[in-house]
């Protein structure tokens, strides 16, 4: 599907979906416990992709209601009841497909680990060319097995034989999904599991919203002087769990306000209640760009109008999935954008800051690119329509449809339909708001 972009004014008031990150966590510590009500969860692909893997397990995961959010979106609104394996999984009866979702892979491999048999997991060509080979490795030195078929560490993946716990080190720099997995599984081993980070940890946030969610679910983790540590042989239990608002896809809804509220109106997003997400740091990068934006933590609004940007620099060490957005911001601003410690962006759905250089670069922008950073030199000319590839890739399509609001002529976004893996209204709330956009 092919998304069609023309320069448009946009106002009014919606809702972020909510978040995909709490979702995967809710649906999953649901699944170690015994019964869960999470209500307004994501409901897209990923999080889809978690609950099939929690029956995979022996638990039972039943999505209850429509999206029904006023503006007509999806991903949001109703509940899912799980009822959990009840602590160890099962040994599942088939292979378990994790699509196009990372954080389902990483999560689910350290669960299969305290299988008694094993699992096997796949997923689609992107899933299957990112790395896992540190979690592999260290499901392993915890006393269970785990390998990749094509011991290239990455899936297709064999995971199991009750890995028993201790104390393991791994990498920090290549995925935080790999310390929230062992923290998760490590919760229900017998000696519980203590994390040595070698390398500084990126994306570190995102432990920090795994850590809030077990303490939520009744289980305590600790920070040490080089990690974590989970303690063993606790039990998860939560009898609801209320998913809140996901600030990378609201990143999008304020970038467009941003750079393409109609004057004297501004975009309204709702659903925006403080919590652990790094990526709420998109509020202060649009403050520092010079945008007029402010954030009533209590009622979870944030308002945005229109105003001419400025470049700035931002490390993405903590909030790598805001880089799309901040690249697409940085072509409108004046001056230049530099978008530091980036590297990890390079291991996503694609490798974003590649893709971000060449689809920018089309659209007429000059960027410099470079292993561990993307510079945006903007200002100097507009940017003009073009066809642009979304590899595949959610956050590609979701950033550049931004780009075609403020474009000079028509802008086509290819692979659109991929906006289904966290933000599955994403098309509707834009026309909403009044975005020229259609997609076929
Ligand atoms: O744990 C999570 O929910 C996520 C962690 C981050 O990945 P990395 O830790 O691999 O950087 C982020 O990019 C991803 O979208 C979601
Ligand atoms: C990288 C992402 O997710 P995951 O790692 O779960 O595929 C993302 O949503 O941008």
């Amino acid at each position: 599907m092919d998304a069609h972009v023309s320069p448009s004014r946009i106002a009014g008031r919606t809702r972020a979906p909510p978040s995909k990150s709490y979702t995967h966590r809710a649906i999953l510590a649901a699944g170690y416990g015994s019964g869960t009500t999470v209500t307004d969860p994501l409901d897209s692909a990923d999080p889809r992709a978690t609950g099939r893997a929690v029956e995979a397990f022996g638990g039972e995961v039943v999505w209850t209601g429509e999206g029904d959010a006023d503006d007509g979106s999806e991903g949001g609104a109703g509940a899912i009841e799980v009822e959990g394996f009840g602590g160890r999984p099962d040994t599942p009866d088939d292979v378990i497909d994790c699509a196009n979702s990372g954080t389902t892979m990483r999560l689910v491999t350290a669960a299969a680990g305290l299988t008694d048999g094993l699992a096997v997991l796949t997923g689609d060509g992107s899933l299957r060319s990112r790395p896992q080979g540190p979690l592999l490795d260290a499901v392993e030195s915890l006393g269970g097995r785990a390998e990749s078929t094509r011991r290239n560490g990455q899936a297709p993946l064999v995971v199991g034989e009750a890995m028993a716990g201790g104390t393991v080190a791994i990498p920090g720099d290549v995925s935080s999904q790999f310390v929230t997995a062992l923290l998760m599984a490590g919760a229900v081993t017998e000696e519980g599991i203590e994390i040595d980070l070698k390398t500084e940890l990126k994306s570190a946030p995102y432990v920090e919203i795994t850590r809030e969610v077990l303490a939520d679910f009744g289980v305590d983790t600790e920070r040490t002087e080089t990690g974590f540590r989970v303690p063993g042989g606790q039990s998860y239990g939560a009898d609801e769990y209320a998913v809140p608002g996901d600030f990378s896809s609201m990143s999008y809804l304020l970038a467009a306000g941003a750079v393409a509220a109609a004057d004297g109106e501004g975009v309204v997003v709702e659903g925006a209640r403080p919590s652990a997400q790094g990526d709420s740091a998109i509020v202060d990068v649009l403050d520092r760009m010079g945008a007029e934006i402010d954030w009533d933590r209590d009622a979870g609004e944030i308002a945005v109008r229109a105003s001419s940007l400025s470049g700035v620099e931002v490390d993405v060490g903590d909030t790598p999935d805001l880089l799309p957005t901040i690249a697409v911001l940085g072509a409108v601003a004046d001056g230049e954008t530099r978008i530091v410690n980036a590297e990890h962006v390079r291991y996503k759905e694609t490798d974003r800051v590649a893709a971000m250089a060449e689809s920018l670069e089309k659209l007429g922008a000059e960027v410099t690119e470079k292993q561990d950073s993307l510079t945006v030199h903007g200002g100097d000319t507009e940017l003009s329509g073009a066809t642009v590839h979304g590899r595949g890739d959610h956050r590609l399509v979701m950033a550049l449809t931004v780009a075609g609001l403020v474009a000079e002529g028509e802008t086509t976004v290819t692979g659109a339909e991929h906006v289904d893996v966290s933000f599955p209204g994403f098309f509707e709330t834009m026309a909403s708001l009044g975005a020229s956009v259609s997609t076929e």
